[in-house]
């Protein structure tokens, strides 16, 4: 059921669907704790210098982790929790999730749960879903890898994602 579905798009792609766009990982600064946030930057804002501006600063912020997960889907309009980073992910399923959303003109901020045991329970008990990837769109919880692909395949994902789309053209 769900094998075939991830194998196709996995190996196959999408059909009449452009491959996946190239996109950057932003490293945040120094402060690494709690599995670092990683940002995709789109290619239509060449000039930006986002890549530079520290995207995580927990350490020594006294948040607990319910507040950086709260704070994450607060500030980036799409938030992914997942198994390994979105240019590398580590389980098909997280990679499923990455590869529908960066058909998207959006930009993608994750954080690899694999990186620390603290944060994924922390996430888990946040959504009250079990299992990763977990998709939050403007503070929303969509759900996981299943639940993106349908809104995907139905239209649905584009109508949650246009006006962040929108903000992304530089022109
Ligand atoms: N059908 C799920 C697939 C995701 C899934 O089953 N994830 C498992 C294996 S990666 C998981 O997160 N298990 C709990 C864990 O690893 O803590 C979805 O739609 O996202
Ligand atoms: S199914 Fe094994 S890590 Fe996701």
């Amino acid at each position: 059921m769900m094998a075939k579905s991830l194998s196709n798009l996995l190996f196959k792609g999408l059909a009449g669907l452009p491959a996946t766009r190239t996109s950057r990982i932003v490293v945040p600064g120094l402060n690494y704790q709690h599995g670092m946030r990683y940002s995709t930057t789109v290619p239509n804002e060449p000039d930006t210098h986002d890549d530079f501006k520290p995207t995580n600063k927990l350490e020594n912020s006294g948040l607990s982790l319910r507040d950086v997960v709260e704070q994450d889907v607060r500030q980036n309009p799409v938030m992914i929790y997942m198994k390994g980073v979105p240019d590398v992910p580590q389980c098909g399923f997280s990679a499923l999730a990455v590869r529908v959303l960066k058909l998207y003109n959006v930009p993608l901020s994750a954080r690899n749960i694999l990186e620390d045991a603290e944060l994924k329970s922390a996430v888990k008990s946040f959504s009250h879903w079990p299992t990763f990837p977990q998709i939050f769109i403007k503070g929303e919880f969509i759900g996981g890898s299943d639940i993106i692909l349908n809104l995907h395949q139905s239209g649905e994902l584009k109508e949650k994602l246009n006006d962040i789309a929108a903000n992304q053209k530089t022109e």
